[in-house]
């Protein structure tokens, strides 16, 4: 399988090196030329696979410059109960009828990022190995992309991580999670802005061609292919689990914010999952809720996103939307590269004509949550199932009661765990014990480790010119 860019002007590229290479030359996101389709007796086969060979069987119609073999040795080594706390990795639960959670953070950082990461931690060390190379990773994070990543690539040969997050806008624990590593090759910079701004700098260091080579630059956020893969097989093996036909369709609600999950399903219903809608749940930085519902997508500037409590969506321009929008926009690559370029001076565009495309071919549907919701949702929740959901979660899952149809079976992403965020579960349901795994018990008291920097890529540019020895 060959790998192309949204934008067009980059050569067709194999798996492992658009594992490496992240943001595409052109300023584009990888993806494959076409998706494989699986026909209904492929799913029956599927159907009762464990996680890694549901895994092995899905990842192989991707990463097909990988023998078989050692795929198979990547993938077995990542998904086990060890770091997944049990077999199933992704466990499903009943929380009402036709209303389930996925369980994605059973993982080391409490976040669903952990089930792609650890992926992709294993990945660029068997490619890195075969090509001879090493990388420097550059992040952003809104608090739980970064500690999944550092806990996975934290002392691995040949990988150098510089990780950018929000000055004081994450959760104490999240905060603690990432800044007291103290490995040699993590280096956690603080910017003075929001999420996106962290995210135009990877995006200009990364579009910097000299810059680029000299350090060998490569990502970790969902702007990377290898993220989005991983991230496929869960929607995979959650179908599954709720239903006993491949004639049942299943619906999903996904707390969202830079569109990395939510695309991956996008991706599997693309693939033949019988997936019925692909509800996107916002919180009060709703831009992309604004797009599913009206057509118009108008990213906001930093001075105007809200600093919220479900703090790791809290992002106005989703940089993996663009994946969905090439194939929206039928892989008009000229016109997504015009429409793109001029998110990048700030302004949106208009795509309301294909509304019917957006909900009907694609399914897409989506609302919003605010503070008072998510409170609201914990409580109720706790109260009536004595089940403790997080606030992104409880974004996810008020947005699927509220958009809910007659029969509709709605799998909720829980996309995190509730111990990241207790000042916000105490505001819901008072002072509880939050059950938080033994590895994370004292974590906000140990010292905390990081560079404040001003909003100004230059300055990460020399951070990453200290730390690594530039290639002549
Ligand atoms: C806990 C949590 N929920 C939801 C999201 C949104 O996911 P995505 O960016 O893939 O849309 C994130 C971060 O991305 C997150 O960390
Ligand atoms: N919410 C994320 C933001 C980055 O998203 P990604 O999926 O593109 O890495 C975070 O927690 O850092």
């Amino acid at each position: 399988m060959k790998y192309i860019s949204t934008r067009g002007q980059t050569e067709p590229m194999d798996f492992s090196d658009v594992l490496l290479m992240g943001l595409a030359p052109d300023g584009g996101l990888m993806l494959p030329d076409t998706y494989p389709q699986i026909d209904d007796a492929t799913l029956s086969e599927w159907r009762n696979l464990s996680y890694p060979e549901l895994a092995l069987a899905i990842m192989s119609k991707f990463a097909t410059d990988i023998p078989a073999a050692d795929l198979e040795d990547i993938i077995t080594r990542t998904y086990n109960a060890d770091t997944f706390g049990s077999a199933d990795i992704t466990p499903v639960r009943k929380i009402e009828d036709n209303l389930y959670v996925l369980e994605l953070s059973n993982g080391p950082t409490l976040a669903f990022k952990d089930v792609a990461m650890q992926f992709l931690g294993n990945a660029f060390e068997y490619v890195l190995k075969q090509k001879n190379k090493r990388i420097t990773i550059i992040g952003a994070t809104s608090g739980d992309t970064g500690s999944a990543a550092e806990y996975a690539l934290r002392g691995k040969e040949n990988i150098e991580v510089f990780m950018l997050s929000p000055h004081g806008k994450m959760s104490a624990f999240q905060r603690a999670q990432m800044y007291s590593l103290t490995d040699d090759n993590i280096h956690n910079i603080a910017i003075k802005g929001m999420f996106d701004d962290c995210q135009d700098i990877v995006k200009a260091l990364q579009q910097d061609a000299e810059f680029k080579a000299q350090y060998d630059l490569g990502t970790v956020n969902s702007i990377n292919w290898g993220r989005i893969l991983a991230q496929i097989v869960y929607y995979f093996k959650a179908y599954f689990a709720v239903t006993d036909s491949n004639a049942d369709k299943v619906s999903f609600s996904v707390p969202s914010g830079n569109f990395g999950n939510i695309c991956a399903g996008h991706i599997a219903r693309e693939m033949g999952l019988p997936i019925g809608r692909l509800i996107v749940a916002t919180n009060e930085n709703d831009v992309l809720n604004d797009f599913f519902n009206q057509g118009k997508y108008q990213p906001r500037a930093a001075d105007k996103t809200y600093v919220t409590s479900s703090p790791s969506m809290d992002i106005s321009k989703a940089s993996n939307f663009e994946r969905f929008v090439y194939l929206l926009l039928e892989k008009d690559t000229p016109r997504v590269h015009e429409l793109f370029d001029g998110v990048k001076q700030g302004q949106g565009f208009d795509l309301s004509d294909v509304m019917d495309t957006i909900s009907g071919q694609y399914g897409f549907a989506a609302g919003k949550s605010t503070h008072a919701d998510r409170l609201a949702t914990i409580k109720d929740l706790y109260e009536t199932h004595q089940d403790l959901v997080d606030p992104h979660t409880a974004d996810g899952i008020k947005v699927a009661k509220d958009l809910q149809q007659v029969g509709e079976v709605i799998v909720c992403a829980e996309t995190a765990l509730p111990a990241k965020f207790a000042e916000t579960i105490t505001e819901a349901v008072g002072q509880i014990d939050i059950a938080r795994p033994a590895h994370t018990e004292g974590l906000e008291d140990l010292a905390q480790h990081v560079t404040v920097l001003d909003n100004d890529a230059e300055l990460v540019a020399e951070q990453i010119r200290a730390h690594v020895q530039a290639v002549a």
